[in-house]
């Protein structure tokens, strides 16, 4: 990504925009990103970028996997009047029919390709759970595998994505907060080399940039549906076996009983253990807690960081930037996130290395 940027930014140099800065489509350069991580990671194929193999069945797939973030989050007459169903007459269920289709034959491909090029060939998640199987082929049989593949690019992607928006919008609004993060980042990692995992205990402030910004949107801000085992009895009120249970964190993270100016955006509340014990759950908790938490925290800091150790980032006008909320599954920025960067001079030469 910072490659594809600087790539960018230089070939078009001559059309500066502003003051030596350019637009980027931030929310779309960083969904591909995301998108490509969980990809190699599951399958070992990129699906944005330069070196696409099969540019159609590529297209067909983020066509089914983007169509699929847009259904599960809208609300649809049939989701009311059950009996509608059988008409379909929004075409959902059709659409779903289709999405569901691409997807399954995509991953099912996948898992004859790395059967066919041996097992273990280049370690992708997929080929692990081959060599698994091996030993217990009941539990690792080709359709659980293709769920776990499925669930693993839906739930891995979008998450992750909008966060990062979420968390450079704020500092975008909040300059001094990008300034601070910085300053911190130059300082503990230098403009040698590109920050990395390791740095990230050197980077508290930066940390709590991300903690705050999750606090304030949490991506799945009723987490997703559960459902009572038994009747149970919680505060105060009698749930009755087989109820659907939805927890709003995005209220309890704003409760004015619990965080204090809880609308602003103040990453200092975490500093030094400060708000240890309050309660917090944009992952989810217990058992079916997010899987994903300790991947998309690397991810996202290392996303995060690179951007701000290796670019200079500005509004598009003086406004501040909407923060309006869209609807879906996952809470969106309402607009799409558009911006002005410029590389820094200072990271020119560890730019250049990427670019190879
Ligand atoms: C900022 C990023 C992310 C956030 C905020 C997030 C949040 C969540 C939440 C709230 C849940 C539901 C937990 C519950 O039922 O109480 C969940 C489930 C899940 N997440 Fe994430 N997630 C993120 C990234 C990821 C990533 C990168 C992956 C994949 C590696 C992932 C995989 C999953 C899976 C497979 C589930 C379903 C688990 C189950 O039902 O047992 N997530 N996530």
């Amino acid at each position: 990504m910072l490659h594809q940027l600087f790539k960018s930014y230089k070939s078009n140099e001559k059309s500066e925009e502003s003051n030596g800065f350019r637009k980027l489509y931030f929310r779309k350069t960083i969904f591909e990103l995301t998108m490509n991580v969980m990809m190699m990671l599951v399958a070992g194929k990129r699906f944005y970028g330069d070196k696409i193999e099969d540019v159609e069945e590529t297209q067909k797939f983020r066509e089914a996997v983007t169509g699929w973030f847009e259904l599960s989050g809208a609300a649809n007459v049939e989701d009311f009047i059950p009996l509608l169903r059988i008409l379909d007459l929004q075409g959902v269920m059709k659409r779903m029919k289709w999405i569901t289709e691409v997807m399954e034959e995509m991953v099912s491909k996948i898992i004859k390709e790395h059967r066919q090029e041996g097992i273990g060939k280049g370690k992708t998640m997929i080929s692990s759970m081959l060599e698994l199987g091996k030993k217990d082929p009941e539990k690792y049989s080709d359709h659980v595998i293709r769920n776990i593949a499925m669930s693993m690019l839906l739930a891995g992607t979008e998450t992750s994505a909008n966060t990062i928006e979420w968390v450079m919008t704020l500092l975008l609004n909040n300059p001094d907060v990008l300034q601070k993060a910085r300053a911190e980042i130059d300082t503990q990692v230098g403009n040698q080399r590109l920050i990395q995992e390791s740095d990230f205990n050197h980077l508290p402030y930066f940390h709590c940039i991300i903690s705050e910004s999750l606090r304030l949107y949490p991506v799945a801000p009723l987490l997703v549906p559960h459902e009572s085992r038994e009747e149970i009895s919680l505060g105060g009120y009698e749930i009755p076996k087989g109820t659907m249970l939805l927890v709003n964190v995005y209220q309890i993270q704003r409760d004015p009983k619990i965080w204090e100016e809880p609308m602003e955006f103040k990453p200092e509340r975490f500093e030094d253990g400060r708000s240890n014990g309050k309660w917090m759950a944009p992952f989810g908790m217990g058992r079916r807690r997010c899987p994903g938490e300790a991947l998309a925290m690397r991810e996202m800091g290392v996303v995060l960081g690179a951007l701000i150790q290796c670019f200079d980032w500005l509004r598009i006008g003086s406004e501040l930037i909407d923060l309006t909320e869209g609807s879906g599954l996952t809470i969106p920025k309402a607009t799409p996130l558009e911006v002005m960067y410029q590389p820094r001079k200072i990271m020119t030469d560890v730019l250049l290395q990427l670019s190879g």
